[in-house]
């Protein structure tokens, strides 16, 4: 099932990581560098203020001395306690692990695929640990599959946000990142953080991973996976366009102008750096689903999961220099009949349909461009670039089929209707005279 999502928020362990590997791998490293550490850092504001939350929580004496404080720090280890001093002091050494090299993050095989794929696609992805952020920036410098720390836009621990099973550190989250939480989700394997979220609104995921312990957990209502190969997450902005695509190609497939598998429409999503959603490549239009839809960069090149349109190079050059919002593309036969009886442009004239192609009077010319066909999109916008007017929102593609665009796919269709109607009446009223212009 595919979800349309702005946000992935992510627990680390259990879901990121084994948590045999935060047990046996960062606890046994930091267990024996925590006397040291103390002693080392007694200087350091940061370790004083650690030093006097373990002793007001544990309720020493203000001055009760560093084998004291460590032997609380130790019982809490050994309770997997995720206390704030602790989480602290862990995330300092383990800082220095990840830097000297002596730690690696492991994560499971599917998580560094998806995490890429999802910020490729324009997902903004965030951290909500019981590990400070110290330990999770330094945790994703150094990981089996590089560092990517890089994909990260946010950052939140039991400090910056508060506990993992309360409803309000995902309020403060979401206040946090600006998003609206029923565009976002949150994946943890605890099912008491899944609930949390899910009270604050989020959209939430149970990740059940065979051997990790809450593999066979209750999530209640919430969806759960085993791995996140079983996810399919989009821009909700994409989603929300394949929708719309969907809707306008069954339109242009009922009036016959996308036989086959012809034809093909896009919408600009975003313009810096421009992205667009197209319509997949190769299946009938008129039996489009919301999830038939690519997201392409400006070279029509796809940055999210499928085949994007073969033509999807056009509709990118296009949006950029013509300023388009929407762009259609359809295989009907009046543009083509036009373009072979006047290969060097469709001169139309003195029709009140031209107002539908944006001319300000019936007697206000246009002339359609025409170019060759080709299978490089590169080329063909070259060509089109070359005798591209701002005023002309159509192109002809010879042999081939029609481009028209606007402001928004609402305003395309109307000019491409308008332009049909000129075409079709421009062939049939020269039709005993083919050299004859309108
Ligand atoms: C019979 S369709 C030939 C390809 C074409 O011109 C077209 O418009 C559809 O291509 P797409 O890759 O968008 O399916
Ligand atoms: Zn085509």
């Amino acid at each position: 099932m595919t979800v349309g999502v702005d946000l992935v928020l992510l627990d680390i362990e259990g879901t990121l990581t084994p948590t045999k590997q935060v047990h046996s791998v960062l606890y046994d490293y930091a267990r024996p560098r925590l006397g040291p550490w103390l002693d080392e850092h007694a200087d350091s504001p940061a370790v004083a203020e650690v030093v006097a939350r373990v002793r007001s929580l544990a309720g020493l004496a203000p001055d009760a001395g560093t084998g004291d404080v460590l032997r609380v720090l130790h019982g809490w280890m050994d309770a997997d306690e995720k206390i704030a001093p602790l989480k602290t002091l862990q995330g300092l050494i383990w800082q220095r692990g990840y830097a000297t090299g002596e730690l690696v993050t492991e994560f499971f095989a599917d998580v560094a695929p998806a995490l890429r794929a999802w910020h490729a696609a324009g997902l903004r992805l965030a951290v909500f640990s019981s590990g400070s952020v110290t330990a999770q920036l330094a945790a994703f410098s150094r990981t089996t599959d590089g560092d990517v720390t890089g994909l990260f836009s946010g950052h939140f621990d039991t400090v910056t946000a508060g506990p993992k099973r309360d409803e309000s550190s995902y309020r403060a989250i979401t206040a946090a990142l600006d998003v609206d939480p029923a565009r976002a989700v949150f994946l943890t394997d605890v099912p008491e953080e899944s609930a949390a979220a899910a009270a604050a609104g989020w959209r939430t995921v149970g990740v059940a991973r065979p051997g990790e312990p809450y593999h066979a957990a209750d999530f209640g209502a919430a969806r759960t996976v085993a791995s996140f190969d079983d996810l399919a997450f989009v821009p909700a902005a994409l989603l929300a366009a394949g929708r719309e695509l969907a809707a306008e190609a069954a339109r242009y497939a009922g009036l016959g102008w996308m036989p086959g598998t012809s034809g093909n429409l896009s919408v600009v999503l975003d313009r810096d750096p421009l992205r667009l959603a197209v319509t997949a490549s190769g299946v009938d239009k008129g039996e489009l689903t919301a999830t038939d839809v690519v997201m392409v960069d400006a070279y029509g090149e796809p940055v999210s999961a499928g085949v994007p349109s073969a033509e999807a190079g056009l509709h990118a050059r296009i949006a950029a220099v013509a300023g388009a919002g929407a762009v259609v593309h359809v295989h009907a036969l009046a543009p083509v009949l036009a373009a072979e009886r006047w290969p060097d442009g469709v001169r139309l004239s003195g029709l009140e349909m031209l107002k539908g192609v944006g001319r300000g009077a019936h007697d206000d010319p246009v002339t359609i461009p025409v170019i060759a066909n080709g299978q490089d999109m590169g080329a063909l916008g070259d060509a089109f670039e070359r005798g591209f007017r701002s005023d002309v929102p159509a192109l002809i593609v010879a042999r081939h089929g029609v481009y028209v665009w606007g402001a928004d796919l609402r305003q395309a269709r109307h000019r491409l209707e308008c332009l049909e109607w000129l075409l079709r009446f421009a062939l049939a009223t020269t039709n005993d005279d083919p050299t004859k212009e309108l």
